[in-house]
Protein backbone atom coordinates (compact mmCIF):
# COMPACT_ATOMS: atom_id res chain seq x y z
CA UNK A 1 0.00 0.00 0.00
CA UNK A 2 1.28 3.98 -0.70
CA UNK A 3 1.49 6.69 1.83
CA UNK A 4 -1.94 8.27 0.21
CA UNK A 5 -3.82 4.91 0.57
CA UNK A 6 -2.45 5.02 4.57
CA UNK A 7 -3.89 8.80 4.56
CA UNK A 8 -7.41 7.55 3.37
CA UNK A 9 -7.57 4.82 5.62
CA UNK A 10 -7.13 7.20 8.73
CA UNK A 11 -8.78 9.81 7.10
CA UNK A 12 -12.02 6.91 6.97
CA UNK A 13 -11.28 5.93 10.53
CA UNK A 14 -11.58 9.41 11.84
CA UNK A 15 -15.09 10.26 9.86
CA UNK A 16 -16.65 6.90 9.86
CA UNK A 17 -15.85 5.35 13.68
CA UNK A 18 -15.45 8.87 14.76
CA UNK A 19 -12.10 8.31 15.51
CA UNK A 20 -9.27 11.31 17.39
CA UNK A 21 -7.38 12.24 14.72
CA UNK A 22 -4.17 11.99 17.40
CA UNK A 23 -4.87 8.69 18.17
CA UNK A 24 -5.38 7.70 14.35
CA UNK A 25 -2.41 9.78 13.51
CA UNK A 26 -0.01 7.91 16.56
CA UNK A 27 -1.25 4.20 15.73
CA UNK A 28 -0.19 4.39 12.17
CA UNK A 29 2.85 5.59 12.87
CA UNK A 30 3.32 3.17 14.99
CA UNK A 31 2.31 0.83 13.76
CA UNK A 32 4.37 1.16 10.02
CA UNK A 33 7.59 1.67 9.38
CA UNK A 34 7.37 5.29 7.17
CA UNK A 35 10.04 6.94 5.92
CA UNK A 36 10.47 10.03 7.73
CA UNK A 37 9.42 12.17 4.51
CA UNK A 38 6.28 10.14 4.45
CA UNK A 39 5.78 10.42 8.43
CA UNK A 40 5.49 13.67 7.61
CA UNK A 41 3.14 13.66 4.45
CA UNK A 42 0.81 11.28 6.29
CA UNK A 43 0.69 13.69 9.19
CA UNK A 44 0.06 16.44 7.02
CA UNK A 45 -2.66 15.33 4.85
CA UNK A 46 -4.56 13.66 7.54
CA UNK A 47 -4.48 16.76 9.97
CA UNK A 48 -5.26 19.25 7.10
CA UNK A 49 -7.69 17.78 5.75
CA UNK A 50 -9.64 17.71 9.36
CA UNK A 51 -8.47 20.78 9.71
CA UNK A 52 -9.81 22.50 6.55
CA UNK A 53 -12.79 19.84 6.44
CA UNK A 54 -15.20 22.67 5.76
CA UNK A 55 -13.16 24.76 2.87
CA UNK A 56 -12.84 21.40 1.06
CA UNK A 57 -16.05 20.83 1.09
CA UNK A 58 -17.30 24.15 -0.39
CA UNK A 59 -15.29 23.61 -2.84
CA UNK A 60 -15.73 19.85 -3.84
CA UNK A 61 -19.62 20.90 -3.74
CA UNK A 62 -18.48 23.38 -6.72
CA UNK A 63 -18.32 19.94 -8.67
CA UNK A 64 -19.68 17.12 -7.02
CA UNK A 65 -23.32 17.09 -6.07
CA UNK A 66 -24.10 17.14 -2.02
CA UNK A 67 -19.79 15.70 -1.50
CA UNK A 68 -20.60 14.89 2.60
CA UNK A 69 -23.27 12.09 0.95
CA UNK A 70 -20.71 10.08 -1.22
CA UNK A 71 -19.39 7.22 0.03
CA UNK A 72 -16.69 7.57 2.82
CA UNK A 73 -13.56 6.22 0.64
CA UNK A 74 -14.58 8.70 -2.37
CA UNK A 75 -15.77 11.89 -0.35
CA UNK A 76 -11.94 11.46 1.72
CA UNK A 77 -10.25 10.39 -1.47
CA UNK A 78 -11.31 13.58 -2.89
CA UNK A 79 -10.80 15.78 -0.03
CA UNK A 80 -7.53 14.88 0.51
CA UNK A 81 -6.60 15.60 -3.29
CA UNK A 82 -8.44 18.72 -2.88
CA UNK A 83 -5.98 19.48 -0.03
CA UNK A 84 -3.33 18.67 -1.76
CA UNK A 85 -3.98 20.81 -4.77
CA UNK A 86 -4.59 23.95 -2.94
CA UNK A 87 -2.33 23.42 0.02
CA UNK A 88 0.92 21.63 -0.49
CA UNK A 89 3.11 21.90 -3.71
CA UNK A 90 2.93 18.60 -5.27
CA UNK A 91 2.74 18.16 -8.79
CA UNK A 92 -1.07 18.32 -9.65
CA UNK A 93 -0.69 15.35 -12.36
CA UNK A 94 1.01 12.93 -9.29
CA UNK A 95 -2.31 14.16 -7.52
CA UNK A 96 -4.54 13.01 -9.91
CA UNK A 97 -3.15 9.67 -11.42
CA UNK A 98 -2.64 8.92 -7.68
CA UNK A 99 -5.59 9.41 -6.79
CA UNK A 100 -7.36 7.58 -10.14
CA UNK A 101 -5.50 4.47 -9.10
CA UNK A 102 -6.83 4.23 -5.84
CA UNK A 103 -10.49 5.25 -7.16
CA UNK A 104 -9.95 2.20 -9.47
CA UNK A 105 -8.95 -0.32 -7.21
CA UNK A 106 -11.80 0.61 -4.56
CA UNK A 107 -14.16 1.76 -7.26
CA UNK A 108 -13.55 0.65 -10.68
CA UNK A 109 -13.23 2.19 -14.06
CA UNK A 110 -16.39 4.63 -13.83
CA UNK A 111 -15.08 5.84 -10.12
CA UNK A 112 -11.79 6.19 -11.75
CA UNK A 113 -12.97 8.60 -14.31
CA UNK A 114 -15.44 10.39 -12.37
CA UNK A 115 -12.47 11.12 -9.96
CA UNK A 116 -10.41 12.46 -12.70
CA UNK A 117 -13.12 14.64 -14.39
CA UNK A 118 -13.57 16.27 -10.70
CA UNK A 119 -9.51 16.57 -9.67
CA UNK A 120 -8.92 17.84 -13.52
CA UNK A 121 -11.62 20.58 -12.93
CA UNK A 122 -10.91 21.41 -9.10
CA UNK A 123 -7.23 21.91 -10.83
CA UNK A 124 -8.44 24.33 -13.82
CA UNK A 125 -10.25 26.72 -11.03
CA UNK A 126 -7.81 27.03 -8.16
CA UNK A 127 -7.51 30.45 -6.85
CA UNK A 128 -11.04 31.29 -8.92
CA UNK A 129 -13.48 29.92 -6.82
CA UNK A 130 -14.47 32.93 -4.14
CA UNK A 131 -16.05 32.89 -0.69
CA UNK A 132 -18.90 35.16 -0.56
CA UNK A 133 -18.17 37.93 1.59
CA UNK A 134 -21.64 39.40 2.39
CA UNK A 135 -22.01 37.76 5.83
CA UNK A 136 -18.64 37.37 7.71
CA UNK A 137 -19.98 35.11 9.67
CA UNK A 138 -20.60 32.93 6.45
CA UNK A 139 -17.61 33.88 5.07
CA UNK A 140 -14.83 33.40 7.88
CA UNK A 141 -16.79 29.94 8.68
CA UNK A 142 -15.91 28.68 5.24
CA UNK A 143 -12.77 29.79 5.00
CA UNK A 144 -11.15 29.12 7.74
CA UNK A 145 -13.37 26.13 8.52
CA UNK A 146 -15.23 26.63 11.67
CA UNK A 147 -18.56 26.23 12.78
CA UNK A 148 -20.47 29.74 12.67
CA UNK A 149 -21.30 29.73 16.11
CA UNK A 150 -17.56 29.42 16.91
CA UNK A 151 -17.12 32.54 15.01
CA UNK A 152 -19.86 34.44 17.02
CA UNK A 153 -18.54 33.58 20.10
CA UNK A 154 -14.86 34.89 19.02
CA UNK A 155 -16.99 37.85 17.58
CA UNK A 156 -17.82 38.60 21.43
CA UNK A 157 -14.20 38.63 22.03
CA UNK A 158 -12.54 40.68 18.88
CA UNK A 159 -14.32 43.96 18.40
CA UNK A 160 -11.88 44.23 15.63
CA UNK A 161 -12.92 42.06 12.28
CA UNK A 162 -9.21 42.14 10.89
CA UNK A 163 -7.96 40.73 14.69
CA UNK A 164 -11.21 38.49 14.45
CA UNK A 165 -9.50 36.98 11.19
CA UNK A 166 -6.19 37.07 12.49
CA UNK A 167 -7.11 35.03 15.22
CA UNK A 168 -9.39 32.79 13.23
CA UNK A 169 -6.78 32.24 10.93
CA UNK A 170 -4.18 31.41 13.75
CA UNK A 171 -6.28 28.29 15.02
CA UNK A 172 -5.02 26.69 11.54
CA UNK A 173 -1.84 27.36 11.95
CA UNK A 174 1.11 25.23 13.94
CA UNK A 175 2.82 26.52 16.60
CA UNK A 176 6.48 26.48 17.62
CA UNK A 177 7.22 23.64 20.10
CA UNK A 178 7.62 24.71 23.74
CA UNK A 179 9.67 22.94 26.26
CA UNK A 180 9.29 23.28 29.82
CA UNK A 181 13.16 23.06 31.35
CA UNK A 182 12.83 20.46 34.57
CA UNK A 183 14.71 22.77 37.39
CA UNK A 184 14.92 19.84 39.51
CA UNK A 185 17.28 18.08 37.00
CA UNK A 186 18.83 20.47 34.82
CA UNK A 187 19.01 24.26 33.88
CA UNK A 188 17.67 26.21 31.03
CA UNK A 189 21.49 27.22 30.17
CA UNK A 190 22.23 23.69 30.04
CA UNK A 191 19.33 22.39 28.30
CA UNK A 192 19.99 25.24 25.56
CA UNK A 193 23.56 24.26 25.02
CA UNK A 194 22.27 20.50 24.77
CA UNK A 195 19.84 21.47 22.33
CA UNK A 196 22.21 23.62 20.24
CA UNK A 197 25.06 20.49 19.97
CA UNK A 198 21.61 18.61 18.68
CA UNK A 199 21.49 21.26 15.87
CA UNK A 200 18.05 22.50 17.38
CA UNK A 201 17.70 26.22 17.67
CA UNK A 202 16.30 26.97 20.89
CA UNK A 203 15.42 30.82 21.73
CA UNK A 204 14.08 31.54 25.92
CA UNK A 205 10.44 32.19 26.58
CA UNK A 206 9.25 35.80 25.99
CA UNK A 207 6.67 35.95 28.92
CA UNK A 208 7.77 32.27 30.89
CA UNK A 209 10.42 31.97 33.30
CA UNK A 210 11.31 28.23 32.40
CA UNK A 211 11.06 27.41 28.80
CA UNK A 212 12.66 27.54 25.34
CA UNK A 213 10.72 27.64 21.95
CA UNK A 214 12.27 25.78 19.69
CA UNK A 215 12.92 28.17 16.19
CA UNK A 216 11.98 25.41 13.57
CA UNK A 217 10.00 21.78 13.39
CA UNK A 218 11.59 19.55 15.17
CA UNK A 219 10.13 15.43 15.13
CA UNK A 220 9.55 14.74 18.62
CA UNK A 221 11.47 11.49 18.17
CA UNK A 222 14.39 13.66 18.28
CA UNK A 223 13.87 15.20 21.54
CA UNK A 224 13.01 11.83 22.92
CA UNK A 225 16.10 11.14 25.32
CA UNK A 226 15.62 14.59 26.76
CA UNK A 227 12.28 13.14 27.35
CA UNK A 228 13.36 9.93 28.26
CA UNK A 229 15.74 11.69 30.86
CA UNK A 230 13.19 13.63 32.33
CA UNK A 231 15.16 17.00 31.12
CA UNK A 232 11.74 18.76 29.62
CA UNK A 233 8.53 18.09 28.77
CA UNK A 234 6.82 19.36 25.82
CA UNK A 235 4.44 22.11 27.26
CA UNK A 236 2.85 25.62 25.71
CA UNK A 237 3.65 28.39 27.23
CA UNK A 238 -0.12 29.48 28.15
CA UNK A 239 -0.03 26.10 30.21
CA UNK A 240 3.40 26.93 31.68
CA UNK A 241 2.30 30.71 32.88
CA UNK A 242 -0.59 29.04 35.12
CA UNK A 243 1.42 27.41 37.27
CA UNK A 244 3.77 30.51 37.64
CA UNK A 245 0.80 32.63 38.19
CA UNK A 246 0.08 30.51 41.28
CA UNK A 247 3.43 30.58 42.38
CA UNK A 248 3.43 27.83 45.08
CA UNK A 249 6.10 28.38 47.47
CA UNK A 250 9.03 25.85 48.15
CA UNK A 251 7.72 25.26 51.69
CA UNK A 252 7.27 22.06 53.90
CA UNK A 253 4.30 23.17 54.81
CA UNK A 254 3.05 24.31 51.52
CA UNK A 255 -0.19 22.66 50.44
CA UNK A 256 -1.27 22.39 47.17
CA UNK A 257 -4.72 20.89 45.44
CA UNK A 258 -4.87 20.32 41.79
CA UNK A 259 -7.88 19.47 40.91
CA UNK A 260 -8.03 18.51 37.17
CA UNK A 261 -4.76 17.37 37.07
CA UNK A 262 -4.23 14.38 34.41
CA UNK A 263 -1.44 14.03 32.65
CA UNK A 264 0.00 16.19 35.16
CA UNK A 265 1.90 18.85 32.90
CA UNK A 266 0.96 21.61 35.63
CA UNK A 267 0.99 19.63 39.17
CA UNK A 268 4.75 18.12 38.14
CA UNK A 269 5.73 22.13 37.16
CA UNK A 270 4.00 22.95 40.36
CA UNK A 271 6.27 20.16 42.03
CA UNK A 272 9.75 21.90 40.39
CA UNK A 273 9.02 25.59 41.57
CA UNK A 274 8.37 23.86 45.05
CA UNK A 275 11.68 22.43 45.10
CA UNK A 276 10.04 19.12 46.04
CA UNK A 277 8.81 20.29 48.75
CA UNK A 278 5.83 20.45 51.10
CA UNK A 279 2.74 18.40 49.37
CA UNK A 280 0.45 18.60 45.88
CA UNK A 281 -2.82 16.64 45.83
CA UNK A 282 -2.83 15.78 42.31
CA UNK A 283 -6.57 14.85 41.57
CA UNK A 284 -8.87 13.63 38.44
CA UNK A 285 -12.21 12.18 38.06
CA UNK A 286 -10.40 8.78 35.88
CA UNK A 287 -8.72 6.55 37.63
CA UNK A 288 -6.67 5.42 34.30
CA UNK A 289 -5.41 8.95 34.51
CA UNK A 290 -3.74 8.33 37.64
CA UNK A 291 -1.03 6.62 36.08
CA UNK A 292 0.20 9.37 34.03
CA UNK A 293 0.38 11.83 36.34
CA UNK A 294 2.69 9.08 38.58
CA UNK A 295 4.43 8.47 35.59
CA UNK A 296 5.44 11.86 34.52
CA UNK A 297 6.29 12.45 38.48
CA UNK A 298 8.86 9.69 38.32
CA UNK A 299 9.91 10.77 35.01
CA UNK A 300 11.31 14.24 36.20
CA UNK A 301 12.11 13.14 39.42
CA UNK A 302 9.37 14.94 40.79
CA UNK A 303 8.61 13.65 45.36
CA UNK A 304 5.84 15.53 46.59
CA UNK A 305 2.78 14.28 44.64
CA UNK A 306 0.22 12.16 45.23
CA UNK A 307 -2.54 11.22 42.71
CA UNK A 308 -5.85 10.75 43.79
CA UNK A 309 -8.67 9.58 41.98
CA UNK A 310 -11.42 12.34 42.72
CA UNK A 311 -14.66 13.74 41.16
CA UNK A 312 -13.79 17.65 41.81
CA UNK A 313 -17.97 18.40 41.69
CA UNK A 314 -17.76 16.78 45.63
CA UNK A 315 -14.06 17.61 46.43
CA UNK A 316 -15.65 19.73 49.15
CA UNK A 317 -17.38 15.93 50.67
CA UNK A 318 -13.83 14.23 50.64
CA UNK A 319 -11.09 16.98 51.79
CA UNK A 320 -10.94 18.80 55.08
CA UNK A 321 -12.65 22.56 54.82
CA UNK A 322 -9.57 24.99 54.06
CA UNK A 323 -6.81 22.69 54.14
CA UNK A 324 -5.00 24.13 51.37
CA UNK A 325 -2.89 26.98 50.82
CA UNK A 326 -2.77 27.26 47.28
CA UNK A 327 -5.45 25.23 44.90
CA UNK A 328 -5.37 24.87 41.09
CA UNK A 329 -8.43 24.64 38.61
CA UNK A 330 -7.67 23.98 35.24
CA UNK A 331 -10.83 22.88 34.69
CA UNK A 332 -12.40 20.81 31.67
CA UNK A 333 -13.40 22.90 29.07
CA UNK A 334 -14.59 23.47 25.19
CA UNK A 335 -10.90 23.46 24.25
CA UNK A 336 -11.56 26.15 21.72
CA UNK A 337 -8.02 27.05 22.37
CA UNK A 338 -6.16 24.35 21.36
CA UNK A 339 -7.43 24.08 18.01
CA UNK A 340 -4.29 24.40 16.14
CA UNK A 341 -3.02 20.62 17.90
CA UNK A 342 -6.84 19.10 17.96
CA UNK A 343 -8.46 19.92 14.61
CA UNK A 344 -11.07 17.48 15.91
CA UNK A 345 -12.69 19.78 18.41
CA UNK A 346 -13.98 21.97 15.06
CA UNK A 347 -16.47 19.30 14.76
CA UNK A 348 -17.31 17.71 17.96
CA UNK A 349 -18.82 20.24 20.01
CA UNK A 350 -21.67 22.51 19.97
CA UNK A 351 -23.04 25.32 21.46
CA UNK A 352 -24.94 23.26 23.95
CA UNK A 353 -22.01 21.68 25.48
CA UNK A 354 -20.24 24.67 26.20
CA UNK A 355 -23.21 25.83 28.78
CA UNK A 356 -23.03 21.83 29.77
CA UNK A 357 -19.47 22.54 30.77
CA UNK A 358 -19.76 25.35 32.22
CA UNK A 359 -22.54 24.35 34.93
CA UNK A 360 -19.54 21.83 35.23
CA UNK A 361 -16.82 24.57 35.63
CA UNK A 362 -19.17 26.54 38.50
CA UNK A 363 -19.58 23.12 40.71
CA UNK A 364 -15.90 22.67 40.34
CA UNK A 365 -15.05 26.13 41.39
CA UNK A 366 -17.45 26.31 44.60
CA UNK A 367 -15.97 23.42 45.75
CA UNK A 368 -12.31 24.36 45.14
CA UNK A 369 -13.44 27.81 47.28
CA UNK A 370 -14.13 25.90 50.35
CA UNK A 371 -10.89 23.98 50.49
CA UNK A 372 -8.44 27.35 50.35
CA UNK A 373 -7.63 28.48 53.79
CA UNK A 374 -7.60 32.27 54.19
CA UNK A 375 -5.26 34.24 52.58
CA UNK A 376 -5.16 31.22 50.07
CA UNK A 377 -4.36 31.62 46.38
CA UNK A 378 -7.13 29.95 43.59
CA UNK A 379 -6.06 29.76 40.08
CA UNK A 380 -8.68 28.94 37.64
CA UNK A 381 -7.35 28.55 34.16
CA UNK A 382 -9.01 27.00 31.17
CA UNK A 383 -7.48 25.96 27.17
CA UNK A 384 -10.59 27.81 25.67
CA UNK A 385 -11.76 31.40 24.65
CA UNK A 386 -15.39 31.20 25.29
CA UNK A 387 -16.37 33.81 28.04
CA UNK A 388 -19.04 31.58 29.24
CA UNK A 389 -16.44 29.25 30.31
CA UNK A 390 -13.83 32.27 31.65
CA UNK A 391 -15.20 35.44 32.58
CA UNK A 392 -19.00 34.43 33.45
CA UNK A 393 -17.81 32.11 35.65
CA UNK A 394 -14.97 34.19 37.14
CA UNK A 395 -18.02 37.06 38.05
CA UNK A 396 -20.66 34.82 38.92
CA UNK A 397 -18.09 33.28 41.55
CA UNK A 398 -17.12 36.60 43.04
CA UNK A 399 -21.18 37.40 43.36
CA UNK A 400 -21.76 34.64 45.45
CA UNK A 401 -18.40 34.31 47.20
CA UNK A 402 -17.52 37.80 48.79
CA UNK A 403 -14.53 36.81 50.95
CA UNK A 404 -12.64 36.29 47.52
CA UNK A 405 -11.36 38.97 45.35
CA UNK A 406 -9.94 39.26 41.41
CA UNK A 407 -6.06 39.72 41.77
CA UNK A 408 -5.46 39.18 38.27
CA UNK A 409 -6.66 38.03 34.34
CA UNK A 410 -4.95 36.80 31.85
CA UNK A 411 -5.77 35.92 28.38
CA UNK A 412 -3.30 34.72 25.89
CA UNK A 413 -3.94 33.87 21.99
CA UNK A 414 -2.18 32.10 19.13
CA UNK A 415 -1.62 35.27 16.74
CA UNK A 416 -0.63 37.19 19.69
CA UNK A 417 1.39 35.67 21.96
CA UNK A 418 2.25 32.45 19.63
CA UNK A 419 0.65 29.77 22.03
CA UNK A 420 -2.67 28.31 22.78
CA UNK A 421 -5.43 30.09 23.70
CA UNK A 422 -5.41 30.42 27.51
CA UNK A 423 -7.57 31.96 30.05
CA UNK A 424 -6.27 32.54 33.89
CA UNK A 425 -7.98 34.04 36.70
CA UNK A 426 -5.86 34.48 39.89
CA UNK A 427 -8.20 34.95 42.71
CA UNK A 428 -7.24 35.68 46.14
CA UNK A 429 -9.31 34.62 49.56
CA UNK A 430 -9.31 37.36 51.96
CA UNK A 431 -8.18 36.87 55.80
CA UNK A 432 -10.26 36.67 58.14
C1 LIG B 1 -7.58 20.44 31.08
S1 LIG B 1 -7.33 18.82 31.62
C2 LIG B 1 -6.12 19.03 32.86
C3 LIG B 1 -4.72 19.17 32.34
C4 LIG B 1 -3.71 19.17 33.48
N1 LIG B 1 -3.99 20.20 34.45
C5 LIG B 1 -2.29 19.32 32.99
O1 LIG B 1 -1.74 20.42 33.02
O2 LIG B 1 -1.70 18.31 32.56
C6 LIG B 1 -8.75 18.53 32.57
C7 LIG B 1 -8.73 17.24 33.34
O3 LIG B 1 -9.88 17.27 34.20
C8 LIG B 1 -10.33 15.95 34.39
N2 LIG B 1 -11.71 16.07 34.90
C9 LIG B 1 -12.87 16.24 34.21
N3 LIG B 1 -13.91 16.34 35.05
C10 LIG B 1 -13.40 16.24 36.31
C11 LIG B 1 -13.99 16.25 37.61
N4 LIG B 1 -15.29 16.39 37.78
N5 LIG B 1 -13.17 16.11 38.67
C12 LIG B 1 -11.83 15.94 38.50
N6 LIG B 1 -11.24 15.90 37.31
C13 LIG B 1 -12.01 16.06 36.22
C14 LIG B 1 -10.17 15.31 33.03
O4 LIG B 1 -10.07 13.92 33.14
C15 LIG B 1 -8.87 15.97 32.54
O5 LIG B 1 -7.78 15.12 32.80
Amino acid sequence: MNIRSYCLEALIKVDKDKAFSNLVVKEYLDKYSFSSEDKGYFTNVVYGVITHKKYLNFLLSKYVKRPHKQQYWLKNLLMMSTYEIYFLSTPHFAITSEAVNIAKKRGGGAKGSFVNGVLRSIIRDKGKVIIPTDDNIKYLSLKYSLEEWMIEEFEGIFTDSTELEEFCASLNNKLPLTLRVNTLKTTKEELTQTLTKMGVEANDSPFVKDAVVLQKHVPVKTLKPLLDEGLCVVQDQGSILVAEILDPRPDPDERVLDMCAAPGGKSTHMAQLMDNKGMITSCDIHEHKLKLIEDLALRLGVSNIEAKKIDGTHAQEIFEKEYFDKILLDAPCSGLGVITNKPDIKWNKSIEDISEIAKIQKKLINNAATLLKPNGVLVYSTCTVTKQENEDIIASFLKENDKFRLDTQRRLYPHRNNCHGFYIAKLIREGE
